[in-house]
Formats: structure tokens, C-alpha cells, sequence
């Protein structure tokens, strides 16, 4: 096999992009292995590959596996990075495309940033979900001293936890049992977050499937939600991550915006054994 790919990435959560909406492409898990393994593959956190759109009037479909070979329904750095491709292509100032969690929109920002919709936070047990009712705004789960996280689905389960200081969280050490807590029968991504202020959060996280990443769009949407829930800031702020900061509203229609960069790092060919060139 040989197809062209593009490394991109938003805040350092790194992907390899793959279109294949002329060429058909289906990776199994163990495919996705080994290209997301950074000593001999290509290296990323999550593979994604844009198929051809299903629904009518957008561009494409993206479809998201993460480093584990696990396919999910949302990332929001690769839904920046993927609509800004699409925007380029077309010439545009606007793109839809669509996911397993549904179409989104991405629109040109300022300073070359990108915005994408990223469709309504879900806050019921089910949506998350959970493995059984429970109040999303603080859930019954501990772990490392770590407890009453909220629950948001974003299109993905995220478990946000409220700390007085985000930089002293051992992630490496809470994160995987977290993210297999039973209380979550699909696992879940785990965010650590301090308020800094009204409109700007410091934020970690653990990635499902992926591990520490620099930075998680799908989850600083999810850590706004959870603040604003929690009465803790106000509709719009900035999260700050390891790789950057994204700006997050969300919206009176329960839609949440998700503002930050893109970049794209190089152009490669994954060869026969799925290493790139
Ligand atoms: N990095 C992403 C999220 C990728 C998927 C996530 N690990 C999951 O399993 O749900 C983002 O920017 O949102």
C-alpha cells in the first residue's frame, strides 16, 4: 500500500490525515498502530481519514482513530485542520463536514485561526455515556485523591475534574485507570482544569486512547461546558493546554465554538509497512 498523507496539527496534537475520497481507504486497528507508533511508524495521536460525505451539501467524512486503533466520533484539533484543507480546497471562508457524531462547520477566524462548530455539548448520563443514571455535574468517581469529576459528551465521553492546581496532577499516574473507571462502559478522555479567572482556564488531559496529549479541542469544549455548568466562568474563555490556548464559547443554542490554530508539518507516503517516507 502507498498513499499519500499529511502530517497537521493543532496545538501539537498531532495527525496524519489521509483523503480518501477518491481512493477508498478503510485502516484496521492494527494499521492504525502502526502508523501512530512514533519509534516505527509515523507517529501521531490520532489517524484520520476523510471519506467521501454521506450526507448531501458537505464535503466529506471524517473518520477519527485514535494512536490505539479505536475509532471515535469527535476530535476538535483534527476538525480544525480538516476544515481548514477543505476551505483551502474550495477556496472558501466556510466548510461542512461531517463525523459519526454529525456535520460540523468550520469557518476562517482571526489571524489565520480556524472556528469550528462543534454541535451541541450533551450533558444526560446516556449521551456520555454512563454506565448508569447519575448527575453529570459531579459524578460518583475517585481515583488518586481525584473525585466529583463532570461529565460532557462532545460527540465523546470527557470527565472534567476541578483542581486548585492543574500543573501538579501526575496524569501519567491517575490518567489510565480514570480513563477505564467503570463508570464510563466506553472509557473516557480525563481532563484536569484550574480556573484562572472569569474568562480563562488552565487545562490537562489524558486522551482516550492516545494517552497525554499537548492539547484537546473536544476536551477544553467539554472543560468550558463543565465551568460554566459549575457557575465557575462566563459563556466564553480561553483554555489554555500544553501545546496553546483555544477559545471556547457555548452558545444559548447549546452549540459550542472552538477557536485556535492549525498547522501543517509535512507531506509523506505511508509505504508497505505503514511507516512513512
Ligand atoms: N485530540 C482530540 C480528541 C481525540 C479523540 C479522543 N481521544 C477520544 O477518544 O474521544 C481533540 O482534539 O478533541
Amino acid at each position: 500500500m502507498m498513499r499519500e498523507f499529511l502530517k497537521m496539527h493543532g496545538l501539537g496534537n498531532d495527525f496524519v490525515v489521509i483523503d480518501a475520497r477518491r481512493e477508498p481507504y478503510a485502516p484496521s486497528e492494527a494499521e492504525v498502530r502502526a502508523i501512530a507508533d512514533r519509534r516505527t511508524g509515523v507517529g501521531c495521536d490520532q489517524f484520520i481519514v476523510l471519506n467521501p460525505a454521506v450526507t448531501p451539501g458537505v464535503s466529506g467524512f471524517m473518520r477519527i482513530h485514535n494512536a490505539d486503533g479505536s475509532e471515535v466520533s469527535a476530535c476538535g484539533n483534527a476538525s480544525r485542520c480538516v476544515g481548514w484543507l477543505l476551505m483551502e480546497e474550495a477556496g472558501a471562508d466556510r466548510a461542512r463536514f461531517e463525523t459519526n457524531a454529525g456535520v460540523l462547520e468550520a469557518t476562517r477566524g482571526p489571524a489565520g485561526t480556524v472556528t469550528v462548530d462543534m454541535g451541541p455539548a450533551r450533558l444526560a448520563w446516556n449521551e456520555i455515556p454512563l454506565a448508569g443514571p447519575a448527575d453529570t455535574l459531579r459524578l460518583d468517581v475517585e481515583h488518586g485523591g481525584f473525585a466529583g469529576p463532570v461529565a460532557v459528551s462532545m460527540g465523546n465521553p470527557h470527565a472534567v475534574f476541578f483542581v486548585d492546581d492543574a500543573e501538579a496532577v501526575p496524569l501519567a499516574e491517575v490518567g489510565p485507570a480514570l480513563e477505564h473507571h467503570a463508570a464510563f462502559p466506553e472509557r473516557t478522555n480525563v481532563e484536569f482544569a484550574t480556573v484562572l479567572s472569569p474568562t480563562r482556564i488552565r487545562m490537562r488531559v489524558w486522551e482516550r486512547g492516545a494517552g497525554i496529549t499537548q492539547a484537546c479541542g473536544s476536551g477544553a469544549c467539554a472543560t468550558a461546558v463543565a465551568a460554566i455548568r459549575r457557575g465557575l466562568t462566563a459563556r466564553k474563555a480561553d483554555v489554555v493546554l500544553d501545546g496553546g490556548t483555544l477559545t471556547i464559547e457555548w452558545l444559548e443554542n447549546g452549540h459550542v465554538l472552538m477557536t485556535g490554530p492549525v498547522a501543517h508539518s509535512f507531506t509523506g507516503r505511508l509505504s508497505a509497512g505503514l511507516g512513512g517516507t
